[in-house]
């Protein structure tokens, strides 16, 4: 089944990763908050000293009250400079953090298997921007904050019954008035974050998929209905945005009034002890000061705890792409010592879907010999790409098995299918960069003269002659415009730099003159030779040539041979050749 909405961690697997990645950074982290518990710890020193002060108000000196003034700035500035150090070493903390994050998400993005990646781009793109956005504002911001909070709170609370037991149990106890309010919220901000975040998604997913069908999109006049979609899905984004926001709105006014109630019982219950013998002014009123201390940082806890569940359901975004690229590369095979050597393709009872109950390749078997040349031919949409997709181990087929070698093509890394099988499509692209850059992403260590050779191989050496710098020139998005006749070239000839066992070339050369295609792929064979080469085919010439043709039709292979025994033999192939040639004539 199509499904563009890659997975998302559970709860549980979050709270794992988030521990995992935590552990890795522990000795930073406890550096960081030791520092940061000095720093509060300093910062309760005045208002004690103030408390002090106030008990011996009628029998201090001026002296006594200096020296108390001296050291309470003295704490403020030792206080600020641990505040500062603690806030430093938190934010590089962060960075480093951030950045195995965003590698890590990279690494599995290109993991996904190619289809996934096509399928889901929208939603891997909210994932790339908007939650690793959010992720990056919870590590750097929200995480050093509600931790310094956390640390604050407990340092203070536990001074308070230092100073007087009983008017520190009275104050603790009213401050989960400000929990009341909030019990309530936090526990909807996970659902509303991720709803809002498959939203935009979806959003995302569906302008993609008008800008990339552009021309389908202009041709059937479908602008007005994909608009009418957007507009839908937009609706759908905001509406889930404006839940999300609006639990801000209940949340800030409900804490203030929460830290107002908390002081105002805090006087009064410091009347109470006063009269009853059981605390002194001064005690009573660095209690109080040290409880408004305490305001700020459970204020910070409420306030940051939302960004912090909204950067948790991000988190379990990021890590469900993770998840989605080991689903889809189980544990590698071994490469045994003779696999290279017998790079067997062999397709075994295949069928495959894109949806559900519309089958596009049935019960397909067929065993391609290493070195052989195939082509496959047939009419249009009978199966002839997803075959090479299914080859390439790009598609995974519902039901039997592609092995290359003897070796299940789904069960290698990335990099041990490269080495086995490339497809080149009609599709291709050229990355920003150079000549060389476009060159070497297929073999980083090829050299310069390499670099010529391919290109002489794949005719594109005059058009290299005539660049400004050579194979130094930028041919990126600002550089020196390519046609698409030489992006092909450059495709093939990183094909033949990356030097697979199996090559698939589907319409690898449609958009060159079809002489100067053939002339291509009989160079092309010949550099490559010993290779397994599949050619999906529309000009019939690559299947005169071949060693052996597969005709599909309706998604089944229906006749295989060579050449001659199938012209010999009268069927559907004699047929379409019969048409290409009063075509091409
Ligand atoms: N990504 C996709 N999602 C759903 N259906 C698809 C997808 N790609 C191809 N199909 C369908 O699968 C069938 C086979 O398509 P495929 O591209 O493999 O045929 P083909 O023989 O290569 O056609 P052509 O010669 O026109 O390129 C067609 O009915 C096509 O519409």
């Amino acid at each position: 089944m199509i499904d563009s909405q890659l997975p998302v961690a559970t709860t549980g697997d979050t709270w794992r990763s988030a521990l995992r990645l935590l552990r890795r950074y522990r000795l930073a982290l406890a550096g960081t908050i030791s520092v940061y518990a000095l720093a509060v710890a300093a910062s309760l020193a005045p208002p004690w000293l103030l408390g002090h002060l106030i008990d011996g108000i009628g029998t201090a000196t001026q002296s006594t009250v200096n020296t108390i003034a001296a050291l309470a700035l003295g704490f403020l500035i030792l206080q600020a400079l641990l505040t500062g150090l603690s806030r430093a070493w938190a934010f590089r903390l962060g960075e480093r953090i951030v950045r195995r994050l965003r590698d890590g998400f990279i690494v599995d993005s290109l993991r996904l298997p190619t289809s996934t990646v096509e399928r889901s781009s929208g939603d891997l793109m909210t994932r790339s921007t908007d939650d690793i956005g959010l992720l990056n504002d919870v590590v750097r911001r929200a995480a050093p904050e509600v931790v310094m909070a956390v640390v604050s709170v407990t340092i203070i609370a536990g001074a308070l019954f230092v100073i007087n037991p009983y008017m520190a149990a009275a104050c603790i106890v009213a401050i989960p008035l400000i929990g009341l309010p909030v019990r309530h919220v936090l526990p909807k901000v996970r659902p509303r974050v991720l709803a809002e975040r498959a939203a935009l998604s979806t959003v995302a997913q569906n302008l993609a998929s008008t800008v990339d069908n552009a021309r389908t999109v202009e041709a059937f006049r479908l602008a007005q209905a994909r608009q009418d979609t957007i507009h839908d899905c937009l609706g759908e984004a905001y509406r889930n945005s404006y839940r999300a926001m609006s639990l801000r709105r209940i949340l800030f006014p409900a804490i203030d009034g929460g830290m107002a109630m908390v002081l105002v019982a805090g006087i009064i219950i410091g009347g109470v002890l006063y009269d009853a013998g059981l605390a002194s002014l001064g005690e009573i009123a660095t209690v109080l000061l040290l409880m408004k201390q305490m305001s700020e940082p459970v204020a910070t806890v409420v306030i940051w705890l939302q960004v912090f569940m909204q950067g948790g359901a991000s988190f379990s975004r990021i890590i469900g792409v993770g998840s989605a690229a080991q689903t889809a590369h189980p544990p590698a095979e071994p490469t045994p010592a003779d696999s290279k050597k017998s790079a067997e393709v062999r397709l075994e009872d295949i069928s495959f879907a894109y949806t559900d109950g519309n089958e596009v390749l049935t019960d397909i078997n067929l065993r391609i010999r290493p070195g052989e040349r195939l082509a496959i031919v047939g009419p249009s949409g009978a199966g002839k790409t997803t075959l090479g997709l299914l080859i390439a181990g790009i598609e995974r087929p519902q039901s039997g098995r592609v092995t290359i070698g003897g070796l299940d093509i789904t069960h290698r890394t990335p990099e041990q299918r490269r080495s086995q099988v490339l497809l080149v499509s009609q599709e291709q692209h050229l990355f920003s960069g150079t000549v060389t850059d476009n060159l070497i992403l297929a073999k980083p260590d090829a050299t310069e003269e390499q670099l010529r050779e391919v290109l002489r191989t794949v005719g594109a050496d005059e058009w290299l002659a005539n660049l400004p710098d050579g194979l130094d020139t930028d041919i990126g998005a600002t550089g020196t415009k390519v046609d698409p006749g030489i992006v092909q070239l450059l495709a093939l000839a990183r094909l033949i730099l990356a030097d697979p066992d199996v090559l698939i070339l589907d319409e690898a050369t449609s958009r060159m003159e079809p002489s100067a295609a053939r002339e291509l792929e009989q160079r092309l064979v010949e550099t490559m030779s010993g290779k397994t080469i599949i050619s999906i085919a529309h000009q019939l010439h690559t299947a005169a040539s071949a060693d052996r043709v597969a005709v599909i039709d309706g998604g089944r292979i229906i006749e295989l041979g060579r050449h001659d025994d199938l012209i010999h033999a009268g069927g559907t192939y004699e047929n379409l050749w019969r048409s290409w040639r009063a075509v091409t004539k």
